[in-house]
C-alpha cells in the first residue's frame, strides 16, 4: 500500500481538495426531518456519506457526535467509516486524542490499525502533552500506512493563548510544525504527517513549508473562506485540505443538493489551487 501522503496528493489531484466534515449535530438531525437517536444518526451519517463520499478527495468525521450516541454512536461511525473508503475517499477520522505513551499506544491501535473496526485512513492528534505522546501515533502510522493531522494553529478563537506562547526560539505551534516538517523530509511526494492549521487565524508568520498536508477546518461556519485560506497559505496552498461540516450539511436533507453545495466549494479551492 502507498502512503497516507501519496494516497492524499493523488485523491486530491483527481477530485479536488475540501474534506466535507460528517458532523451531525443534534440540531442538523432535526433540520434533515431526523429523530437524535442512533437511527437519525445512521440515517443522517449514510446520507452524508452516500452523497459526498464518491466526490470527495477525503470526508472527516467528527467523532464527538457519534460518541454522544454510546455503543450505537460508535457502530454508526465502524460503518461510516467502511462506508467512506467504500466510495473511494480517504477517512480523516477527527478525535484529537493525545496521552501519555502506553495510553496513546492503545489509542493508535484503536484508529490507526487495519485490524481495528475503528481504523481510519488519518486521524487528528493533539501534542498538548508534549512530543512524546505523539510518538505512538507516529510510529503506528508509519507502521500501517497511515496519517495524522497534528493540531497546530486551530481555528477557535482562543488559539493563541497556547499556540502563540513562546518555547525557546519558536512558538509552540513553530515547535509542532518544526517536527512535523522533520518526519516529513524527503517524502514524496507528499509526507504523512500533517498539521492542523484553521481556516480562520488570518496571517501567520510560521513556516507552513513542511512537506505535509494541512487540514484548515473553519470553512464555512466559522467564516473561513477560498480567499482567507489563500492569504494563510500563500506558497503552501497546494497541500491545504479545507474543510466545512454545517455549512455544507445544511443543504440537506436532499442529497442532491447536499452535493452541490460540497462542489460549489470544492471548486472555488481547486482554482485557488489552479
Ligand atoms: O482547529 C480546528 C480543528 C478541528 N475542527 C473541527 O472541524 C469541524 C468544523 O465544523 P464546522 O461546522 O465547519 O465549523 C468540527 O468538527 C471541529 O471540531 C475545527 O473546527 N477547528
Amino acid at each position: 500500500m502507498s502512503t497516507f501522503g501519496a494516497r492524499l496528493r493523488a485523491a486530491m489531484d483527481d477530485r479536488g481538495p475540501l474534506c466535507p466534515g460528517i458532523d451531525p449535530h443534534a440540531g442538523l438531525l432535526r433540520a434533515w426531518g431526523l429523530d437524535d437517536t442512533p437511527a437519525g444518526l445512521e440515517r443522517f451519517a449514510l446520507g452524508a456519506v452516500e452523497a459526498l463520499g464518491p466526490v470527495s478527495s477525503s470526508l472527516k468525521p467528527q467523532s464527538a457526535f457519534f460518541e454522544r450516541h454510546g455503543s450505537r454512536g460508535i457502530a454508526v461511525l465502524e460503518r461510516v467509516l467502511a462506508e467512506i473508503r467504500a466510495a473511494g475517499a480517504l477517512a480523516i477520522l477527527d478525535v484529537k486524542r493525545g496521552d501519555i505513551g502506553s495510553t496513546a499506544e492503545g489509542y493508535a491501535d484503536a484508529y490507526l490499525d487495519p485490524a481495528s473496526p475503528l481504523a481510519a485512513d488519518a486521524i487528528t492528534v493533539s501534542p498538548y502533552l508534549g512530543s512524546s505522546s505523539v510518538q505512538p501515533f507516529v510510529e503506528a502510522a508509519a507502521r500501517h500506512d497511515r496519517g495524522l493531522f497534528v493540531l497546530a494553529l486551530t481555528s477557535n478563537p482562543g488559539a493563541g493563548q497556547v499556540q502563540h506562547a513562546r518555547a525557546g526560539e519558536r512558538t509552540v505551534a513553530g515547535t509542532v510544525l518544526a517536527e512535523l516538517a522533520a518526519l516529513n523530509a524527503g517524502a514524496e511526494p507528499l509526507g504523512s504527517y500533517g498539521a492542523v492549521v484553521g481556516a480562520t487565524i488570518g496571517e501567520t508568520a510560521e513556516d507552513l513549508a513542511i512537506n505535509g498536508p494541512l487540514l484548515a477546518p473553519g470553512v464555512g461556519a466559522q467564516g473561513g473562506t477560498p480567499e482567507a485560506v489563500g492569504r494563510i497559505f500563500g506558497d503552501q496552498v497546494r497541500n491545504a485540505v479545507p474543510s466545512s461540516s454545517r455549512e455544507i450539511l445544511s443543504a440537506g436533507p436532499d442529497l442532491g443538493a447536499l452535493r452541490d453545495a460540497a462542489a460549489r466549494t470544492n471548486d472555488a479551492f481547486r482554482t485557488l489551487v489552479g
